[in-house]
């Protein structure tokens, strides 16, 4: 197997995907569906995702060449959402010339159908606004997005999901889905994550949070004490957040009724919001290697160590995996997207994939509309960006001054590195039984914890999933720090050998560490580079978010969702709360309640924004 030539996840798409999903390659599509109940999402109960997914069953048809979408019937009546047919009739009106599509106005663009704005855009389209969602590449979700090969069904990111349990109120995958009527079966993993680390420290973090104490305290004895205080502590953090209504910091009409009804819970957030976990953690452990231990925690949720990751996004994680629980979709992480994106449209608001938004349109100051790649304009109240922040100040408002809010931000933050991804198929026999889901490792140097390709993460999803892969095999999905510029400036065959190496040199490891026989195992591969993830997630330098420049102030200096430009937000992982699918959940949700406040949806005070936005900006500067 590794002696087949490696093919990039970007070929494997142009050529596995287009093919596959052949009905999505005009221009511009747009998904007419009506707004009748879920068929989808309540299809996701007893059926793989992918079902869902058939060419016979597209969304889409071929009509005298062009894409046209497909109407759902009702009855005998073509029931169709009054914004698509409002999109139509003005592309029928273009009569050549520039193509002003729209004088229509859209309450709200998305720039981008990440999970961010996917939260977004449904959380507007409830509240009553008219969306459109314009997304570059073929499906929704972008990091949390799929694809399949030979009977393989990959999820592109991460598999691990908090924030998918049925309790409490910090559970926002689930609450982003019921929101727009979804409910996905999800599989309890009974842990979070094995962490196989230096002097053979092995750690299995169970669902069960006496288990993984149990577990803890058992290697670190002598640290009893200290391991219990720090979770503790943790599980203060967490408990706080998940009493309060989730909904904008930006908002003060919400944010003071917060501190009025849960003045402690909100007390104890505002003291904990500038601090960080490794600093916690050294008030109660001194063992390095334990410290070593909680740095590898933190990194698996924010890709730096402790001393660096804010003391709330720590509790946020290491708590919910044993409140809640990590709880994986039956059919993949892809589901969470394309029900998000169909209930969308069964709100009736519009996604349109391959619109490639070029530059975001600013009329005296304010944002007003975007301009696609083929030249298509749409225009809004509000533009909400789920690009990152880098993109969207640095490559969709061209001409204009980067705002001093964005200097901020990128004084405090720098681009985290990419990653290089292996999506691999493996006969079963090789996992030993009783093999966990998810994986850490880091064999014998703690100091290579942060370094380029120190650190392995490991995912199984057919653990919990087998539909997801061809009878007796399963999904490996390995993945590894790795810089953009490690990868430029070389041929093609110098970049193919490099992948082959690069890869070849993490199978061995994984062969050494968890399965031997691993390379003759193989029975499907493919290699992705920081460039195929600068390429098919659109986000710069295939950033995997934002990482702190030196040691933070906590969440201090995270700009939440508004901007230096009236009308334009942001959302996603470089908002507020930060990287993390649950934390750009997040993020959606308390940009959709800030722009329904700013576009009359929702009760506002305009003395008391510009009061609360100008001290948060200045809070900001503290950082
Ligand atoms: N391997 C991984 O696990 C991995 C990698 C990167 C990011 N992440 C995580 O994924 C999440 C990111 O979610 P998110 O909501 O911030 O965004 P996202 O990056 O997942 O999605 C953004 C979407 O916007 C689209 N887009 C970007 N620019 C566009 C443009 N100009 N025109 C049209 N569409 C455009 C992209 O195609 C993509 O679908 C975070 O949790 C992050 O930490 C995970
Ligand atoms: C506003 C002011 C000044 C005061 C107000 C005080 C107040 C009321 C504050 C409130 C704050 C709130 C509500 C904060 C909320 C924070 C939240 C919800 C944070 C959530 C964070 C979630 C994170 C960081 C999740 C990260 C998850 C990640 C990165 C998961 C991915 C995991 C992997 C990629 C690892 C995979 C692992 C393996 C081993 C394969």
């Amino acid at each position: 197997m590794l002696n087949s030539p490696f093919i990039s996840v970007p070929e494997i798409l142009s050529h596995h995907d287009m093919p596959k999903f052949g009905a999505f390659t005009s221009t511009i599509q747009t998904q007419n569906f009506s707004s009748h109940k879920l068929p989808f999402c309540s299809k996701l109960k007893t059926q793989s995702l992918f079902a869902a997914y058939p060419l016979k069953s597209s969304p889409f048809r071929r009509d005298n060449g062009e894409l046209r979408a497909n109407r759902r019937k009702e009855g005998s009546t073509t029931v169709r959402s009054q914004l698509a047919q409002d999109l139509e009739r003005t592309v029928e009106m273009d009569g050549g010339g520039r193509r002003m599509d729209s004088k229509k106005e859209f309450d709200a663009i998305v720039i981008g159908s990440g999970i961010g704005g996917l939260v977004a855009a449904t959380q507007l389209a409830v509240k009553g606004a008219r969306v459109l969602v314009l997304e570059k590449y073929v499906i929704p979700g972008g990091s949390s997005g799929f694809y399949q090969r030979d009977g393989y069904t990959f999820d592109v990111g991460s598999s691990v999901m908090f924030g998918f349990s049925d309790k409490g109120n910090l559970n926002l995958i689930t609450q982003a889905l019921e929101a727009v009527g979804c409910r996905m079966q999800v599989i309890p993993d009974p842990t979070t994550v094995h962490f196989h680390l230096p002097n053979n420290l092995s750690v299995r973090v169970h669902r069960e949070y006496d288990k993984f104490i149990e577990e803890l305290t058992s290697k670190f004895p002598h640290e009893k004490e200290g391991i219990i205080k720090f979770y503790s502590e943790c599980w203060k953090i967490f408990n706080s957040l998940n009493s309060l209504e989730l909904k904008s910091l930006e908002e003060p009409l919400y944010l003071f009724g917060q501190f009025f009804q849960k003045p402690l819970e909100c007390l104890t957030l505002a003291y904990y919001l500038p601090q960080n976990a490794g600093d916690i953690a050294r008030k109660y452990i001194k063992d390095p290697q334990l410290l070593s231990f909680i740095d590898a925690e933190c990194f698996i949720v924010s890709t730096v160590n402790a001393l660096q990751t804010p003391m709330i996004n720590a509790s946020m994680v290491l708590c919910d995996r044993h409140y809640g629980g990590i709880n994986y979709p039956v059919g993949g992480v892809g589901g969470i997207a394309k029900s998000l994106a169909e209930g969308l449209v069964n709100q009736g608001s519009e996604i349109l994939y391959k619109a490639n938004v070029t530059g975001i349109i600013v009329e005296q100051g304010k944002a007003i509309g975007v301009r696609l790649s083929n030249g298509k304009e749409f225009f809004a109240k509000t533009i909400i960006s789920n690009a990152t922040r880098w993109d969207t100040f640095g490559k969709l408002l061209k001409g204009e001054a980067l705002p001093k809010e964005e200097q901020n931000f990128q004084n405090v933050y720098v681009k985290a590195p990419s990653f290089l991804s292996i999506h691999m198929g493996v006969k079963a026999e090789v996992l030993p039984p009783d093999t966990d889901c998810h994986h850490f490792v880091l064999e014998s140097d703690w100091t290579r914890l942060e370094e380029p390709y120190g650190s392995i993460f490991l995912s199984m999803p057919t653990i919990l999933d087998s539909s997801l892969a061809p009878e007796g095999r399963h999904i490996l999905h390995i993945f590894t720090t790795s810089s953009i510029e490690d990868w430029e400036g070389i041929s093609t065959e110098e970049y193919e050998a490099k992948k082959q190496l690069v890869a070849d040199k993490i199978i061995s490891r994984l062969e050494n560490k968890l399965f031997p026989g691993l390379r003759s195992s193989i029975d499907f591969m493919e290699v992705g580079t920081p460039k195929t993830h600068r390429r098919y997630l659109a986000r710069v330098e295939g950033t995997y978010g934002p990482m702190p420049r030196s040691i933070p102030k906590g969440l201090l200096g995270m700009p939440f969702n508004t901007t230096g430009i009236d009308g334009l937000y942001c959302v996603g992982d470089s908002c507020f709360p930060g990287q993390g699918v649950i934390a750009v959940a997040f993020s959606g949700v308390m940009c959709a309640h800030r722009v329904a406040a700013d576009i009359g949806l929702e009760k506002k005070s305009p003395i008391l924004d510009a009061m609360l936005l100008g001290l948060l900006g200045w809070f900001r500067t503290l950082a």
